[in-house]
């Protein structure tokens, strides 16, 4: 067994704290612990949230150069320990090393996002004297802070996932509270060591550790809290969307990513992207590839390409340069997956690669012949399975695409503009990629989705908008 590292302490109340009961942190890779975090009780949550209405007011009086520099600053000290970081989202969760050091990178990024975007929250000036009556009026909106918002977490991107969250809520002027996902808690209290460093005031932060059924709902349920900012599966959305009473609601939520692959496509290039869009994080990522459709004239060639393709994933040790992909978060997943596979194959479906499970590792796994009833085409795999299926029309391949309860990112594969934006405009999801999987993002785009994969959007210009609240301010003068 490792040897267990000193525990972490959860930042509470502006103070690195610990607590006797402790929940480990295991490394899904070999299901040793790696660390251990505070098992916050009930009563935690309550005076986080105590601290949180201090720290509100503490985050509005923030300049915004002032949280300009500290998001800049927490950066660079990301990016001055990337290797750091990128092994510790490694260990606790699923990625690779190379995927991690990605995720770092791109945390970084999203916090200078958060600097760029404290200076363009403005306003604008409003032409009363649009209405006649009013031409001794004249006024403006601006933005100020919605107050305390409670940030909930998902496992599979522990790093960069709370930077979109709180990025945008500090430069807003807002009070944050973390509550990570209890598998990766440790890259959410890395991150609040880079805001420490880079002077965020105390009360502002609050990373809490702790198991869901001890604080979530104690957090979720307080009139205290304007504002609930959560990413995680639908089922457990819907849940805090019922008890969360009126506050703001951001709800990033689950996908079942389609694709669709036209004739006139590079058929290999096609195949190579949609693999690497279904089984990065082992397939633990939103906008993770799940269905394949493909014009019927040429899925046998498509087929043999991705069949290829699939085979070919390097799997391997997380922390070794030329794996491509590692385990999910735990075996209780893997065994999941393994039992959608083995249901669909009992449907009549076909392995054409893949299809093994070791542990919490579950081999790249290729599906043909799945019938649309079958759970894994319903619902959201979140693991490393794709299914491809044979279409006679483009209509066929949109009509099949928007048919379950999921509408986040969609790819489509033509060279013909005029497939492409029938595409984009008839798939009901919010992001459409043309000739790139679903699987593609930066973290400066809008990003959400429609029906069961959520409310509003992030991306950080867009969520310190919904982070914020407008005041608009009207002058009546006398003559002028
Ligand atoms: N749309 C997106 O941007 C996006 C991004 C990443 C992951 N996800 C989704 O997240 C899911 C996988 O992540 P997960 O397994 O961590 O999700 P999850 O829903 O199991 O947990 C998410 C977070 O909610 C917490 N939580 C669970 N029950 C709670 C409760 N009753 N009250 C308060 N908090 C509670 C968990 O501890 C965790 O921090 C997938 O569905 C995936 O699609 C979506
Ligand atoms: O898992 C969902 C993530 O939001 C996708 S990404 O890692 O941000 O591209």
């Amino acid at each position: 067994m490792a040897t267990k590292t000193a525990g972490r302490k959860m930042l509470l109340g502006g103070e690195w704290v610990d607590r006797e009961d402790r929940i480990p942190v295991y490394d899904p890779e070999n299901g040793e612990q790696i660390d251990s975090v505070p098992a916050a009780a009930k009563e935690d949550m309550e005076y986080a949230i105590q601290v949180a209405e201090e720290g509100a007011a503490i985050a509005e009086s923030l300049t915004v150069r002032e949280r300009m520099d500290i998001l800049n600053k927490a950066a660079a000290y990301i990016d001055e320990r990337r290797e750091e970081f990128a092994e510790t989202i490694a260990k606790e969760g699923s990625k690779t090393i190379n995927e991690a050091r990605g995720e770092a990178k791109r945390a970084a990024e999203t916090l200078r996002l958060g600097a760029e975007e404290a200076r363009r929250l403005t306003g604008e000036s409003i032409n009363f004297d649009q209405m006649p009556g009013n031409e001794n009026r004249m006024g403006y909106y601006y933005h100020f802070p919605v107050g305390v918002i409670a940030a909930i977490t998902p496992f599979n991107d522990p790093l960069n996932l709370v930077a979109h969250k709180v990025s945008p809520g500090i430069a807003a002027g807002n009070a944050m509270i973390v509550k990570p996902a209890t598998e990766t808690p440790l890259s959410a209290l890395k991150l609040a060591e880079a805001l420490v460093h880079a002077g965020l005031p105390k009360k502002v932060l609050t990373v809490i550790t702790g198991r869901g059924r001890d604080i979530g709902d104690t957090l979720v349920e307080s009139s205290k809290v304007n504002m609930i900012s959560f990413t995680g599966g639908l089922e457990t959305g819907e849940a805090i969307a019922k008890k969360a009473g009126l506050k703001k609601l951001s709800m990033e939520l689950g996908s079942n990513s389609p694709a669709i692959v036209m004739a006139d496509t590079d058929l290999k290039k096609a195949a190579d992207s949609l693999t690497s869009g279904a089984f990065a994080a082992s397939g633990q990522n939103c906008l993770g590839v799940q269905r394949i459709f493909i014009e019927s004239s040429v899925y046998d060639e498509f087929k043999k390409h991705m069949t290829k393709a699939v085979s070919s994933v390097k799997l391997g040790r997380k922390l070794s340069e030329d794996t491509d992909m590692g385990p999910l978060i735990n075996e209780k997943e893997a065994k999941r997956v393994q039992e959608w596979v083995e249901e669909a194959l009992d449907a009549g479906g076909n392995i054409l690669a893949g299809g093994k499970r070791e542990g919490a590792l579950y081999h790249p796994t290729l599906l043909e012949n799945v019938p649309e009833d079958a759970t894994i085409v319903k619902e959201e795999v979140f693991g490393p399975v794709v299914m491809i299926f044979p279409v006679d029309s483009l209509d066929e391949a949109i009509t099949r695409s928007n048919q379950v309860n999921y509408g986040l990112q969609a790819g489509i594969f033509t060279k013909n503009i005029d497939a492409a934006m029938k595409a984009a405009r008839r798939l009901h999801v919010g992001g459409v990629m043309i000739n790139d999987s679903s699987d593609f993002r930066i973290d400066a785009m809008p990003f959400g989705g429609v029906k069961g994969s959520g409310l509003g959007r992030e991306g950080v210009a867009f969520a310190i908008e919904e982070m914020s609240e407008k005041r608009i301010i009207c002058f009546k003068l006398e003559d002028f």
